[in-house]
Protein backbone atom coordinates (compact mmCIF):
# COMPACT_ATOMS: atom_id res chain seq x y z
CA UNK A 1 0.00 0.00 0.00
CA UNK A 2 1.25 3.54 -1.14
CA UNK A 3 1.51 6.12 1.55
CA UNK A 4 -1.03 8.10 0.02
CA UNK A 5 -3.52 5.65 0.07
CA UNK A 6 -2.66 4.85 3.73
CA UNK A 7 -3.77 8.27 5.14
CA UNK A 8 -7.25 10.37 5.00
CA UNK A 9 -7.29 13.72 5.57
CA UNK A 10 -10.48 15.39 6.42
CA UNK A 11 -10.18 18.70 7.29
CA UNK A 12 -7.59 19.37 9.97
CA UNK A 13 -7.79 15.53 11.04
CA UNK A 14 -5.22 13.23 9.62
CA UNK A 15 -6.37 9.81 9.79
CA UNK A 16 -4.04 7.04 9.16
CA UNK A 17 -3.89 3.02 8.71
CA UNK A 18 -6.58 1.20 10.70
CA UNK A 19 -7.86 4.59 12.08
CA UNK A 20 -9.31 5.54 8.34
CA UNK A 21 -13.23 5.59 8.61
CA UNK A 22 -14.77 3.78 6.39
CA UNK A 23 -16.69 6.91 4.95
CA UNK A 24 -15.70 10.33 4.52
CA UNK A 25 -17.58 13.28 6.39
CA UNK A 26 -19.65 14.07 3.40
CA UNK A 27 -20.73 11.07 2.72
CA UNK A 28 -22.05 10.73 6.30
CA UNK A 29 -23.49 14.04 6.05
CA UNK A 30 -25.58 13.07 3.08
CA UNK A 31 -26.31 9.78 4.02
CA UNK A 32 -29.91 9.82 5.69
CA UNK A 33 -29.56 6.10 7.41
CA UNK A 34 -29.19 5.73 10.82
CA UNK A 35 -30.55 6.35 14.68
CA UNK A 36 -31.50 10.05 14.74
CA UNK A 37 -30.99 10.09 18.33
CA UNK A 38 -27.95 13.15 18.37
CA UNK A 39 -30.56 15.26 17.64
CA UNK A 40 -31.76 15.23 21.21
CA UNK A 41 -27.99 14.97 22.53
CA UNK A 42 -26.36 18.75 24.50
CA UNK A 43 -23.80 19.33 21.65
CA UNK A 44 -26.35 19.51 19.41
CA UNK A 45 -28.83 21.40 21.45
CA UNK A 46 -25.74 23.58 22.00
CA UNK A 47 -25.76 24.33 18.13
CA UNK A 48 -29.73 25.39 18.28
CA UNK A 49 -28.94 27.29 21.35
CA UNK A 50 -26.16 29.29 19.24
CA UNK A 51 -28.63 29.27 16.04
CA UNK A 52 -31.17 31.63 18.26
CA UNK A 53 -28.28 33.54 19.41
CA UNK A 54 -27.90 34.34 15.70
CA UNK A 55 -31.26 34.85 14.58
CA UNK A 56 -32.43 37.26 17.58
CA UNK A 57 -29.22 39.52 17.05
CA UNK A 58 -29.76 39.26 13.40
CA UNK A 59 -33.15 40.46 14.09
CA UNK A 60 -32.53 42.98 16.53
CA UNK A 61 -29.21 44.36 15.74
CA UNK A 62 -30.35 47.52 13.91
CA UNK A 63 -33.34 48.37 16.25
CA UNK A 64 -34.02 52.12 16.90
CA UNK A 65 -34.16 52.29 20.86
CA UNK A 66 -36.54 50.21 22.55
CA UNK A 67 -38.23 49.25 25.73
CA UNK A 68 -38.89 46.35 27.26
CA UNK A 69 -42.97 45.92 28.34
CA UNK A 70 -43.81 43.31 30.70
CA UNK A 71 -46.87 42.04 31.94
CA UNK A 72 -49.46 39.19 32.21
CA UNK A 73 -50.81 37.04 29.63
CA UNK A 74 -54.23 36.68 31.32
CA UNK A 75 -55.51 40.08 31.35
CA UNK A 76 -58.31 40.64 28.47
CA UNK A 77 -58.96 43.40 25.93
CA UNK A 78 -61.49 46.09 27.75
CA UNK A 79 -60.29 45.82 31.25
CA UNK A 80 -58.46 48.51 32.82
CA UNK A 81 -55.11 46.89 33.11
CA UNK A 82 -55.31 46.42 29.42
CA UNK A 83 -56.28 49.96 28.73
CA UNK A 84 -53.07 51.28 30.72
CA UNK A 85 -51.18 48.78 28.57
CA UNK A 86 -52.12 50.37 25.21
CA UNK A 87 -51.20 53.90 26.85
CA UNK A 88 -47.87 52.94 27.98
CA UNK A 89 -47.21 51.06 24.33
CA UNK A 90 -48.45 54.97 22.54
CA UNK A 91 -46.66 56.94 25.20
CA UNK A 92 -43.57 55.01 24.33
CA UNK A 93 -44.01 55.43 20.63
CA UNK A 94 -44.70 59.10 20.78
CA UNK A 95 -41.62 59.20 22.80
CA UNK A 96 -39.62 57.71 19.83
CA UNK A 97 -39.03 54.20 21.54
CA UNK A 98 -39.94 50.78 19.93
CA UNK A 99 -41.68 48.57 22.69
CA UNK A 100 -40.71 44.96 22.87
CA UNK A 101 -43.01 42.44 24.52
CA UNK A 102 -43.03 38.69 24.96
CA UNK A 103 -45.72 38.85 21.64
CA UNK A 104 -47.88 36.94 23.64
CA UNK A 105 -51.38 37.96 24.89
CA UNK A 106 -53.05 40.29 27.63
CA UNK A 107 -50.73 42.87 28.31
CA UNK A 108 -47.94 41.88 26.08
CA UNK A 109 -50.52 42.57 23.63
CA UNK A 110 -52.02 45.71 25.08
CA UNK A 111 -48.38 47.21 24.68
CA UNK A 112 -47.99 46.22 20.93
CA UNK A 113 -51.25 47.61 20.03
CA UNK A 114 -50.71 50.76 21.72
CA UNK A 115 -47.19 50.90 19.90
CA UNK A 116 -48.20 50.26 16.63
CA UNK A 117 -51.46 52.32 16.48
CA UNK A 118 -49.57 55.04 17.97
CA UNK A 119 -47.18 54.58 14.51
CA UNK A 120 -44.29 53.43 16.73
CA UNK A 121 -42.09 49.98 16.03
CA UNK A 122 -43.69 46.69 17.69
CA UNK A 123 -41.31 43.98 18.46
CA UNK A 124 -43.00 40.72 20.03
CA UNK A 125 -40.28 37.74 21.12
CA UNK A 126 -43.00 35.05 21.30
CA UNK A 127 -41.38 31.79 23.47
CA UNK A 128 -42.50 27.75 22.41
CA UNK A 129 -44.94 27.03 24.59
CA UNK A 130 -46.41 23.20 25.46
CA UNK A 131 -49.58 24.52 24.08
CA UNK A 132 -50.44 25.83 20.66
CA UNK A 133 -50.24 30.06 21.09
CA UNK A 134 -49.06 32.40 17.90
CA UNK A 135 -47.69 36.02 18.11
CA UNK A 136 -50.06 38.48 18.94
CA UNK A 137 -51.40 40.30 16.08
CA UNK A 138 -50.15 43.90 16.75
CA UNK A 139 -46.59 42.79 15.97
CA UNK A 140 -44.72 44.46 12.69
CA UNK A 141 -41.30 42.20 13.66
CA UNK A 142 -41.36 38.83 15.58
CA UNK A 143 -39.40 35.72 16.81
CA UNK A 144 -40.08 32.81 18.53
CA UNK A 145 -37.82 31.49 20.61
CA UNK A 146 -37.35 27.96 22.21
CA UNK A 147 -35.41 28.97 25.45
CA UNK A 148 -36.15 31.65 27.92
CA UNK A 149 -32.60 32.80 28.98
CA UNK A 150 -31.93 32.99 25.37
CA UNK A 151 -35.01 35.49 24.65
CA UNK A 152 -34.03 37.17 28.18
CA UNK A 153 -30.62 38.05 26.41
CA UNK A 154 -32.30 39.70 23.68
CA UNK A 155 -35.01 41.78 26.05
CA UNK A 156 -32.11 43.47 28.07
CA UNK A 157 -29.39 43.86 25.16
CA UNK A 158 -31.95 45.40 22.94
CA UNK A 159 -33.86 47.78 25.61
CA UNK A 160 -32.81 50.84 27.26
CA UNK A 161 -35.52 49.70 30.15
CA UNK A 162 -37.88 47.96 31.53
CA UNK A 163 -41.10 49.36 31.91
CA UNK A 164 -43.59 46.12 34.23
CA UNK A 165 -47.02 45.98 34.35
CA UNK A 166 -49.40 44.03 36.55
CA UNK A 167 -48.88 40.29 36.38
CA UNK A 168 -47.93 37.01 37.73
CA UNK A 169 -44.85 34.56 37.84
CA UNK A 170 -43.71 35.46 34.40
CA UNK A 171 -43.69 39.00 35.18
CA UNK A 172 -42.30 38.69 38.12
CA UNK A 173 -39.80 36.80 37.16
CA UNK A 174 -38.52 39.18 34.42
CA UNK A 175 -38.40 42.49 37.16
CA UNK A 176 -36.53 40.33 39.41
CA UNK A 177 -34.00 39.24 36.79
CA UNK A 178 -33.73 43.11 35.70
CA UNK A 179 -32.99 44.24 38.89
CA UNK A 180 -30.58 42.03 39.87
CA UNK A 181 -28.66 42.51 36.53
CA UNK A 182 -29.14 46.32 37.55
CA UNK A 183 -28.04 45.52 41.38
CA UNK A 184 -25.22 43.97 40.32
CA UNK A 185 -24.02 46.36 37.93
CA UNK A 186 -24.15 43.72 35.26
CA UNK A 187 -26.41 46.65 33.18
CA UNK A 188 -26.18 50.55 34.68
CA UNK A 189 -28.35 53.56 34.61
CA UNK A 190 -31.58 50.87 33.12
CA UNK A 191 -34.84 52.08 35.01
CA UNK A 192 -37.30 49.47 35.72
CA UNK A 193 -40.40 51.35 36.09
CA UNK A 194 -43.30 49.78 37.84
CA UNK A 195 -46.71 50.79 36.36
CA UNK A 196 -49.84 50.81 39.01
CA UNK A 197 -49.29 51.75 42.39
CA UNK A 198 -51.73 49.89 44.37
CA UNK A 199 -51.04 46.81 42.45
CA UNK A 200 -47.41 46.62 43.63
CA UNK A 201 -47.34 49.02 46.65
CA UNK A 202 -47.53 45.76 48.61
CA UNK A 203 -44.84 44.39 46.82
CA UNK A 204 -42.62 47.41 47.25
CA UNK A 205 -43.77 47.26 51.04
CA UNK A 206 -42.34 43.92 51.62
CA UNK A 207 -39.20 44.47 50.36
CA UNK A 208 -38.80 47.15 52.59
CA UNK A 209 -40.29 45.87 55.77
CA UNK A 210 -39.41 42.46 54.99
CA UNK A 211 -35.77 42.50 52.67
CA UNK A 212 -34.61 46.02 53.94
CA UNK A 213 -35.15 45.28 57.49
CA UNK A 214 -33.59 41.98 57.61
CA UNK A 215 -30.28 43.33 55.74
CA UNK A 216 -31.21 41.46 52.48
CA UNK A 217 -31.05 45.10 50.38
CA UNK A 218 -29.36 48.31 50.92
CA UNK A 219 -31.18 51.24 51.32
CA UNK A 220 -30.24 52.07 47.82
CA UNK A 221 -31.31 49.72 46.50
CA UNK A 222 -34.97 50.45 47.09
CA UNK A 223 -34.07 53.59 44.51
CA UNK A 224 -33.84 50.62 42.19
CA UNK A 225 -37.22 50.36 41.66
CA UNK A 226 -39.43 53.22 40.57
CA UNK A 227 -43.82 53.07 40.58
CA UNK A 228 -46.08 54.88 39.11
CA UNK A 229 -49.73 54.78 37.82
CA UNK A 230 -48.98 57.55 35.10
CA UNK A 231 -47.40 56.29 31.34
CA UNK A 232 -46.34 59.54 30.95
CA UNK A 233 -43.92 59.41 33.86
CA UNK A 234 -42.96 56.06 33.02
CA UNK A 235 -41.93 57.46 29.47
CA UNK A 236 -40.15 60.94 31.37
CA UNK A 237 -37.99 58.40 33.58
CA UNK A 238 -36.64 56.45 30.97
CA UNK A 239 -36.09 59.14 28.73
CA UNK A 240 -34.02 60.50 31.91
CA UNK A 241 -31.54 57.78 32.62
CA UNK A 242 -31.40 57.57 28.60
CA UNK A 243 -29.99 60.79 28.49
CA UNK A 244 -27.72 60.76 31.17
CA UNK A 245 -26.37 57.23 29.52
CA UNK A 246 -25.61 59.40 25.95
CA UNK A 247 -24.01 62.48 27.83
CA UNK A 248 -22.02 59.76 29.32
CA UNK A 249 -20.63 57.76 26.33
CA UNK A 250 -20.31 61.17 24.77
CA UNK A 251 -17.69 62.31 27.24
CA UNK A 252 -16.48 59.11 27.34
CA UNK A 253 -15.81 59.59 23.74
CA UNK A 254 -14.37 62.77 23.87
CA UNK A 255 -11.21 61.22 26.29
CA UNK A 256 -10.25 62.79 29.81
CA UNK A 257 -10.36 67.33 29.59
CA UNK A 258 -7.22 68.50 29.38
C1 LIG B 1 -50.93 31.74 30.05
C2 LIG B 1 -51.32 32.06 28.66
C3 LIG B 1 -50.43 32.28 27.66
C4 LIG B 1 -48.94 32.31 27.90
N1 LIG B 1 -48.25 32.92 26.81
C5 LIG B 1 -47.11 33.64 26.90
N2 LIG B 1 -46.60 34.11 25.75
C6 LIG B 1 -45.49 34.87 25.76
N3 LIG B 1 -44.84 35.21 26.88
C7 LIG B 1 -45.32 34.75 28.04
C8 LIG B 1 -46.46 33.91 28.09
N4 LIG B 1 -46.68 33.59 29.38
C9 LIG B 1 -45.72 34.22 30.12
N5 LIG B 1 -44.91 34.92 29.32
C10 LIG B 1 -43.78 35.79 29.76
O1 LIG B 1 -43.94 36.09 31.14
C11 LIG B 1 -44.64 37.32 31.32
C12 LIG B 1 -46.10 37.06 31.67
O2 LIG B 1 -46.21 36.04 32.62
P1 LIG B 1 -47.40 36.11 33.71
O3 LIG B 1 -47.17 34.91 34.57
O4 LIG B 1 -48.69 36.03 32.94
O5 LIG B 1 -47.22 37.39 34.43
C13 LIG B 1 -44.60 38.07 30.00
O6 LIG B 1 -43.95 39.34 30.14
C14 LIG B 1 -43.85 37.14 29.04
O7 LIG B 1 -42.58 37.59 28.68
C15 LIG B 1 -52.79 32.05 28.42
O8 LIG B 1 -53.24 32.92 27.47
Amino acid sequence: MTEEENVRRAGPLTYRGRAIPDTTTDQRLLDRRGPADWVHTDPWRVLRIQSEFVEGFGLLSELPSAVSVFGSARIRPGSEFYELGVQVGARLAEAGYATITGGGPGMMEAANKGAQQAGGLSVGLGIELPFEQSLNSYIDMGMTFRYFFVRKTMFVKYSQAFVVLPGGFGTLDELFEAITLVQTKKITRFPVVLIGTEFWGGLRTWVEDSLLKHGLVADHDMELLYVTDDPEEAVRIVQQAHLHLENRFERDEAGPAS
